[in-house]
């Protein structure tokens, strides 16, 4: 057995003529906690359902905790803890009441399942709402209620899809929180979803997938260090494409147009600055430098704005 816990291989999945995953390669390491980043439509519910065995393979091969996912069904399933986006708590039934469930769900009983049961709510920090109806739980409280379920019968890898999902950034943190004492403990793989920029920061590698295709994978620290110099991002209310033709007589950098803004990278942006602003200040309403961000990386990548119209959560 290798020492990944989840080798994906030419991996392409399509519904219908659409294409949602696209000769996706690449290895997750055991005790990694590994994310999925891309944008909506990026592939990573189609990718969630392949590897929690909710769909089946249509095209390469993926071996998880050295099983083949097409051939060792069973064995894989014994095997992870799957979190799915929508909430699987019954909510008229206790937190304990949902924990039991699960427990017996595995097969286990008596004081067995007990000790399971106590010792999962004890980690997740759920054990003194344990009488409590789930509806009366906070949506964080809930979502680690949840994690307590998926991890009782102590998986060797935890899938999560979009676990922050309606979390406000407390929760969040807490999950988080949460998430890196499980795999610090229990040494249990972590894979998640996400398409929150910041939460992905938490990773210890992140894939982007955009559009079915894997465009980047490493540690963020790598990923931002590789856009190389910072970004600089410049609006005006005038014409954003006679403002990035007249930049491009000013820099020699790659000038790109995104939606409303002008946007390049730069090892020596801060020279630029006064460059710029002298010969079209009267243009810009804002000009920004930072440090490359999962956002830059990301456009940096495929060319395009990561927030595009239904952008809304966590922005
Ligand atoms: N049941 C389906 N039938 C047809 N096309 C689908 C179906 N599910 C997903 N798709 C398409 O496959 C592509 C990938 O979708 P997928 O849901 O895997 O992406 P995602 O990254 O999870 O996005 P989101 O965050 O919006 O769920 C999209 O183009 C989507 O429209």
């Amino acid at each position: 057995m290798s020492l990944a816990a989840i080798s994906i291989e030419n991996v392409s999945y399509s519904y219908g003529a659409r294409r949602a995953l696209n000769d996706l390669s690449l290895q997750i390491e055991a005790g990694e906690i590994f994310v999925f980043l891309g944008p909506n439509g990026g592939g990573k519910t189609t990718l969630f359902r392949l590897l929690s065995t909710l769909a089946p393979l249509q095209a390469g091969k993926i071996d998880l905790l050295g099983f083949d996912l097409a051939s060792q069904r069973d064995q894989v399933r014994r095997r992870i803890g799957v979190v799915f986006q929508s909430p699987s708590l019954d909510k008229k039934l206790t937190v304990a009441e949902n924990m039991r469930q699960q427990s017996a769900l595995y097969g286990l009983s008596g004081a067995a399942a007990r000790e399971a049961e106590d010792r999962m709510m004890r980690r997740l920090g759920v054990i003194d709402r344990a009488g409590d109806l789930a509806e009366q739980l906070s949506g964080g409280l809930r979502r680690r209620v949840e994690l307590a379920k998926g991890m009782i019968h102590r998986p060797q890898l935890l899938l999560l899809d979009e676990p922050s999902t309606g979390l406000d950034p407390g929760a969040r943190s807490s999950l988080w929180e949460y998430l890196q004492r499980i795999r610090t403990e229990q040494g249990v793989t972590i894979v998640l979803t996400t398409h929150l920029l910041e939460e992905a920061e938490k990773a210890d590698r992140i894939a982007i997938l955009d559009e079915g295709t894997l465009v980047a994978l490493d540690r963020p620290a790598a990923l931002k260090a590789s856009v190389g110099g910072d970004s600089v991002t410049i609006t005006t209310r005038g014409d954003v494409e006679a403002l990035a033709g007249q930049l491009r007589q000013i820099v020699t950098e790659e000038v790109r147009v995104m939606e409303s803004a002008v946007r390049f990278e730069s090892a020596d942006a801060s020279q630029l600055a006064p460059r710029i602003m002298q010969s079209l200040g009267d243009q810009i309403e804002s000009i920004t430098f930072g440090k490359p961000t999962l956002e830059d990386v990301f456009i940096d990548k495929t060319g395009r704005q990561y927030w595009r119209e239904e952008a809304s959560d966590g922005k």
